[in-house]
């Protein structure tokens, strides 16, 4: 059994998941990038930036320091934002115990290299790929962190690691599924970031749920393409990471990729969106961005991607972009 298990990022989610391991009845330690963060989980049982309300289990201790935190870990969770994995993972590198599951919590694929999350890590630590288990799902981090009932799919190659980190982390309101296909469960977590933007950016307009409902399904289309493209199982997409990542973030106002899509659609700058969001990542802005330019790489169609990239980044305004979505030319549903 995995016993002793460290958080690397304090976050909303590493947060929530450190949680969530310490309620399944494992000896956790984060490492939170702010000695202050630190200092108020280990002693106040709180993390009020990120987490307010929720008091976290005493047997949770926190560290400022990544070595502490490291040492004696038999799994080390990586919880920060995707763009800064690569930096981030290369200060650890040397101080990551031998033999140590590593676990991926991030959502997003890298600008530049256009590289899933698992592949930086794979690519950084020296680990092969199937050491890799990836954490996906339907898991709004301050639903988790309130105990509400949420399923999640933990991917790996090796589904006997999966296994041990399901045994490591199932409670009375988590509860993980295993699952191989770890380039369906990553082209998911990622997409439906973008998706949330749209989402959001109609809800901003005005717009009802036929809308939401369009692009819910529309995108589910898209990021379905890429990945089977890639070569997940499509039955990825009709699963919790898919589906049942899409429609909660898509629906939810305690996004922050729909938040943010929401104030674009008010007609808010995208520094205003971002000054809004108080530090906390919305995926979707960046990874609109390194999506496109994989689905261009491989020949793959993805409209309402594309159109997001053009909002935060070429700036398109979300209506004139919503009005070529549905000026493209006519087609059939599954072509
Ligand atoms: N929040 C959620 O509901 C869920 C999030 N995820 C995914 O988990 C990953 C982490 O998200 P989450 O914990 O919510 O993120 P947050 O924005 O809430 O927190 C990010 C954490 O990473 C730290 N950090 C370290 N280096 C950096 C850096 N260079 N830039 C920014 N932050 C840094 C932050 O430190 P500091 O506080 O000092 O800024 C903070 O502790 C994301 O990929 C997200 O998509 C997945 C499922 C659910
Ligand atoms: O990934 C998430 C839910 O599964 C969290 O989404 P946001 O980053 O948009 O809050």
């Amino acid at each position: 059994m995995v016993q002793r298990i460290t958080v690397l990022g304090a976050g909303s989610w590493g947060t929530a998941f450190a949680k969530v391991l310490a309620d399944a009845g494992r000896d956790v330690t984060m490492w939170a990038r702010r000695e202050e963060v630190a200092g108020e989980i280990r002693d106040r049982h709180t993390n009020s930036g990120y987490l307010p309300g929720i008091d976290l289990p005493d047997r949770l201790t926190a560290t400022h320091d990544p070595g502490d935190a490291l040492s004696g870990a038999e799994a080390v969770v990586l919880a920060v934002p995707s763009q800064s994995l690569r930096a981030n993972l290369s200060g650890w590198r040397e101080l990551l115990p031998s033999g140590a599951v590593l676990v991926s919590l991030a959502k997003g694929v890298e600008l530049g290299t256009l590289k899933r999350m698992s592949e930086v890590i794979a690519e950084i630590s020296g680990v092969s790929g199937n050491e890799i288990v990836v954490v996906s799902g339907p898991n709004l981090a301050r639903e988790i962190a309130q105990g509400q009932p949420a399923g999640a799919v933990l991917a790996c190659t090796d589904h006997d690691r999966a296994v041990a980190i399901q045994q490591a982390s199932f409670n009375s309101y988590f509860r993980p599924y295993t699952n191989t296909d770890v380039v369906g469960c990553e082209v998911g977590g990622a997409a439906k970031n973008v998706i949330a933007l749209s989402c959001g950016m109609a809800v901003g307009m005005g717009l009802g749920a036929n809308t939401t409902a369009t692009l819910i399904t529309r995108g589910l289309a898209e990021m379905a393409r890429l990945g089977t493209k890639l070569g997940a199982d499509p039955l990825t997409f009709a699963g919790l990471a898919g589906v049942g990542d899409l429609v909660a973030t898509c629906s939810s106002p305690l996004s922050r990729n729909r938040t943010f899509g929401e104030r674009l659609g008010r007609g808010e700058t995208l520094e205003q969106a971002q000054a809004a969001a108080g530090g906390q990542v919305a995926e979707g802005v960046m990874s609109c961005t390194s999506i496109r330019e994989l689905a261009r790489k491989h020949g793959v169609d993805m409209p309402i991607t594309d159109a997001m990239h053009r909002v935060c980044h070429e700036g398109a305004d979300p209506r004139q972009a919503g009005a070529e979505l549905l000026g493209r030319r006519q087609k059939h549903e599954w072509s």
